[in-house]
C-alpha cells in the first residue's frame, strides 16, 4: 500500500499547485517579503535550504536555514539530497529535494527563495515551475537596503553587488516580475501569484 506522506491524501499532479521560485538579487527584500506573506498564510510552505554560510545574529538552525559544514554540504550533492544548489558569493547553498517534492504530492503552495543560477536549474528540472523575479526600484535603493541591512562586512557587500548586476540582467528569463517597492503590496501580488488569495 502507499504511504502518503504526513496522512494526507494524494493530489492528482495536474491539480496541485505549481511549484514558485522567488529570486533577485541580494538585498532587494526577498525574506522580507516572504516573511510578511507568511505572517497571514503560514499554508504557504517556504523551503528551508542548506548552506555552507555562518548565521547572522538570530539566525536558528532549521529556521532561517540548515547550517552545515563544507563536508556536509559534499555529501548532500554526491548523494542527490539537493534539487539544485549553487555557489553565491562565496558559500554554497541548496535546496533540500524531498521535502519540497513530499509537499508538491500533498497539493500544498511550494515557495523556494533562492539565487538566479538554482532558478535556472529548476526549470530545466521542473519546467513547470513558476519564476517570479523581484526587482528593486532603483540601483540606489539596493544599495541602501544592503548596506542598512547592517549583515555583511564592505567587501562582501561589494561582492554581492557585483552579483547583482548579473542578476538584474537577466530579470527576462523569469515569468514575472514585481518592484519591491512597498513590502505589503508585493507580498499581496505574491499571493495571487501563487492563487493563494
Ligand atoms: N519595500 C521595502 N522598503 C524598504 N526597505 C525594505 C523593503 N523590503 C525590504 N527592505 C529592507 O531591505 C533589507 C534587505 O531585505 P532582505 O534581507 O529581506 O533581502 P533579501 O533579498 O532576502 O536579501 P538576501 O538575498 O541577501 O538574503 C532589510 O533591511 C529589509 O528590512
Ligand atoms: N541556489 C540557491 N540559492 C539560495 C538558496 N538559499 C538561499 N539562496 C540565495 O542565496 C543568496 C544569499 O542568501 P543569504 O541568506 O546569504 O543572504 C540569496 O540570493 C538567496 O536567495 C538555495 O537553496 N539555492
Amino acid at each position: 500500500m502507499a504511504v502518503t506522506p504526513r496522512g494526507t491524501s494524494p493530489v492528482p499532479p495536474d491539480a496541485r499547485p505549481r511549484l514558485t521560485v522567488l529570486s533577485g538579487p541580494s538585498g532587494v527584500g526577498k525574506s522580507t517579503v516572504v516573511a510578511h506573506m507568511r505572517k497571514e498564510h503560514p499554508e504557504v510552505w517556504l523551503s528551508v535550504s542548506a548552506t555552507t554560510r555562518t548565521p547572522r545574529p538570530g539566525e536558528k538552525h532549521g529556521v532561517q536555514y540548515f547550517f552545515v559544514t563544507d563536508e556536509e554540504m559534499d555529501k548532500l550533492i554526491a548523494n542527490g539530497e539537493l534539487l539544485e544548489w549553487a555557489e553565491f558569493a562565496g558559500n554554497r547553498y541548496g535546496t533540500p529535494r524531498a521535502a519540497v517534492l513530499e509537499r508538491l504530492e500533498a497539493g500544498e503552495p511550494v515557495l523556494l527563495e533562492i539565487d538566479l543560477q538554482g532558478a535556472r536549474l529548476v526549470r530545466e528540472s521542473m519546467p513547470d515551475a513558476r519564476l517570479v523575479f523581484l526587482a528593486p526600484p532603483s540601483w540606489e535603493e539596493l544599495v541602501r537596503r544592503l548596506t542598512g541591512r547592517g549583515t555583511e562586512p564592505p567587501e562582501v557587500i561589494e561582492r554581492r553587488l557585483a552579483v547583482a548586476k548579473i542578476e538584474l540582467a537577466a530579470e527576462s528569463e523569469f515569468d514575472e516580475t514585481l518592484v519591491n517597492t512597498s513590502v505589503e503590496d508585493v507580498a499581496r501580488e505574491l499571493l495571487a501569484l501563487m492563487d493563494v488569495v
